[in-house]
């Protein structure tokens, strides 16, 4: 069994593979499917999947992943515009927005969607955490402002992140699903 995870990173769809050993092998495919302008994680995840699936030759079932960090005191801000909001103002600037705030809570969440030509399904993860200074040198994106017990997610091993991160959650939300498919 084959399942083709949609993503331009490759350290992904070995996360993936980790948590559908097993299972299903996983193949990484670049597709740039079309990230509808929507406040739903959800939403965008669902069409990435069904786009994906019609329009990749094949008929191997796909994956996509939708990811956003969402600061309370902001109204959920970045949320689905973070890789934009990262591109543009940076990670340094929001840590600078977000430390005029008294509350710094914040959340990852991430939502996999699936399309295999039957059905469209999502499965999402989440972690709670606070923004803080940028630390650490691990990671991507925003792991050196977000803090979790402690630690920013840059500051911990990759294993220490993907065992409590908002993608792992998902993945294995999937794995659990796709094991009983089949
Ligand atoms: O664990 C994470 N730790 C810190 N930052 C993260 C994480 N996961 C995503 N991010 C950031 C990267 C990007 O600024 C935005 C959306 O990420 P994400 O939806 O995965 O899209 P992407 O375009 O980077 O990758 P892909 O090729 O898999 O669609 O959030």
């Amino acid at each position: 069994m084959l399942v083709r995870f949609v993503t331009g990173n490759e350290g992904k769809a070995r996360e993936a593979q980790e948590y559908l050993d097993g299972i299903t092998a996983v193949n990484r495919v670049e597709y740039d499917y079309t990230e509808i302008q929507s406040d739903s994680l959800t939403e965008i995840a669902t069409r990435g999947a069904r786009e994906s699936f019609e329009e990749l030759p094949g008929t191997e079932p796909v994956l996509v992943g939708d990811t956003g960090l969402f600061v309370d005191a902001l109204g959920g801000f970045p949320g689905p515009y973070s890789a934009y909001v990262e591109d543009t103002v940076g990670v340094e600037r929001l840590w600078r927005l977000v430390s005029e705030e008294e509350n710094r809570r914040a959340r990852f969440r991430t939502v996999l969607g699936y399309a295999d030509g039957d059905r469209t399904e999502t499965f999402s993860g989440e972690l709670a955490g606070t923004i803080v200074a940028p630390r650490g040198e691990g990671g991507f994106g925003y792991d050196p402002i977000f803090e979790y017990n402690g630690q920013t997610l840059a500051e911990m091993s990759l294993e220490e992140k993907n065992a409590i991160s908002h993608r792992g959650r998902a993945l294995a939300t999937f794995a659990d699903w796709y094991a009983d498919l089949h």
